[in-house]
């Protein structure tokens, strides 16, 4: 009979990874041994995905060399081209990305292949694709005309001027480029987990990388920072503390706190609160981000819970002017980079990943025919 299994894998080691790592004791995290701060506005998203997918921070050269790439998987294939209006249309964001990122696996060249180099290449397509998705299909459902991406520009350019229509200022460049730096890999985090469960049945990365888009979607892991807007949104801002209160005594979850592996401040949310504030004072209303300072006050007295990375991400892409439907998939442009990476990682030393299961029902139950039931 197999253990008692521990709910929700809880401090299980599902696998292992030369990718991330956390010391949740002391809020540190590392992306391949780089300290998350040493990363956050030094180093671009493109350097972390390179890092991630390729194994090292890259030189000028490979650096260019992967912006090329990245520039020409910009480009829709066919089968997604010819569906996104209809799918904008008919799905919301997540859900519209889960079945786009499947069309574009039709489309993909490489899509026979598990090997590494097929891997490579689509790990970049699908990096490089990610925010096009996002921008064609709030262009398809608004009706707007969408620039092209520039290939001049950085992966956090053109994701704020395709989604605003306007060009972006350097800051506002720079903040959005570390929020994708912050949000690029974390473990073995629900959608990570879920995206290695695939993989390891050696089926392709596209599969593997739906399975991670469906699950990065659920309020408890990348749907909060939403989540955390619609509750802003929601609260008077005279009245927070009480709601908040109110809410924590009714049994009620705040999105955006709590975490399942850090027991102390989130490292990320560190750089993501003097992201918010910075925007918040820039922008002459600095409301949500009052809201939100005395939010995390009252549900640290209470609760002695700290703010998760999806807690301050919300009112800085708020702040960005990036709709508030469109934070989950944001999450899903940078983890991209993680999840392609994992699923290389995978199926470069791979095994089945096939848990064990406690029974909990009925035993010995005698055969009824069925019109005797
Ligand atoms: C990118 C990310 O995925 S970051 C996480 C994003 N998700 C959220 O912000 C949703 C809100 N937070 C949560 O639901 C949880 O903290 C999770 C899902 C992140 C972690 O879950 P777990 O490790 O399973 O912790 P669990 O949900 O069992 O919580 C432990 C206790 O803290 C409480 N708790 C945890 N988070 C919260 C919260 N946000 N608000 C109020 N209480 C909370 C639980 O009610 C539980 O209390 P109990 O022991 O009295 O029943
Ligand atoms: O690690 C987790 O469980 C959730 C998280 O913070 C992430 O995926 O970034």
């Amino acid at each position: 009979m197999a253990d008692k299994p521990t709910k929700g894998l809880a401090d299980v080691v599902a696998a292992s990874t030369a990718l991330s790592d956390i010391d949740g004791k002391a809020g540190r995290l590392f992306y391949r041994g780089y300290d998350i701060h040493d990363l956050a506005g030094h180093a671009t998203f493109e350097e972390v995905a390179h890092l991630l997918q390729r194994g090292t921070l890259p030189t000028r050269r490979q650096l260019a060399d992967y912006g090329a790439e990245l520039a020409e998987g910009r480009t829709l294939g066919a089968l997604v081209e010819s569906n996104v209006s209809e799918i904008a249309g008919r799905q919301a964001p997540m859900e519209a990305l889960r079945t786009l990122v499947s069309l574009a696996g039709a489309d993909d060249p490489d899509k026979d292949s598990n090997a590494a180099d097929a891997n490579r290449r689509k790990a970049a397509r699908l990096t490089a694709q990610q925010p096009i998705l996002v921008a064609r299909y709030h262009a398809a459902r608004t009706g707007a005309d969408i620039p092209e991406p520039d290939p001049e520009l950085s992966t956090a350019a053109n994701f704020l001027l395709q989604i605003t229509g306007r060009r972006p200022e350097p800051r506002e460049v720079e903040i959005f480029d570390t929020c994708l730096v912050l949000h690029a890999d974390h473990t073995m985090n629900a959608s990570t987990f879920a995206a290695r469960v695939c993989a390891a049945t050696l089926s392709d990365m596209h599969s593997a990388i739906v399975a991670a888009i469906g699950t990065l979607k659920g309020p408890l892991h990348g749907g909060a920072n939403e989540q955390v807007m619609r509750t802003l949104e929601a609260l008077d801002p005279r009245g927070v503390a009480q709601a908040v209160r109110d809410k924590l005594a009714a049994g009620e979850k705040i999105m955006g706190f709590g975490h399942r592996v850090y027991k102390t401040e989130d490292p990320r949310a560190t750089h993501l609160r003097r992201m918010s504030q910075e925007l918040a004072e820039a922008s002459g209303d600095d409301t949500y981000y009052r809201m939100s300072r005395e939010m995390e006050e009252v549900v640290f007295a209470d609760k002695h819970l700290y703010p998760n990375v999806d807690f301050y991400a919300a009112t800085v892409y708020h702040y960005l002017g990036i709709p508030t439907d469109l934070f989950t998939p944001v999450f899903s442009v940078s983890r991209m980079s993680g999840w392609t990476a994992h699923v290389i990682e995978q199926h470069a030393d791979n095994r089945l990943i096939r848990p064990d299961s406690e029974y909990i029902g009925e035993r010995d139950q005698k055969w009824v025919p069925i019109d005797e039931r």
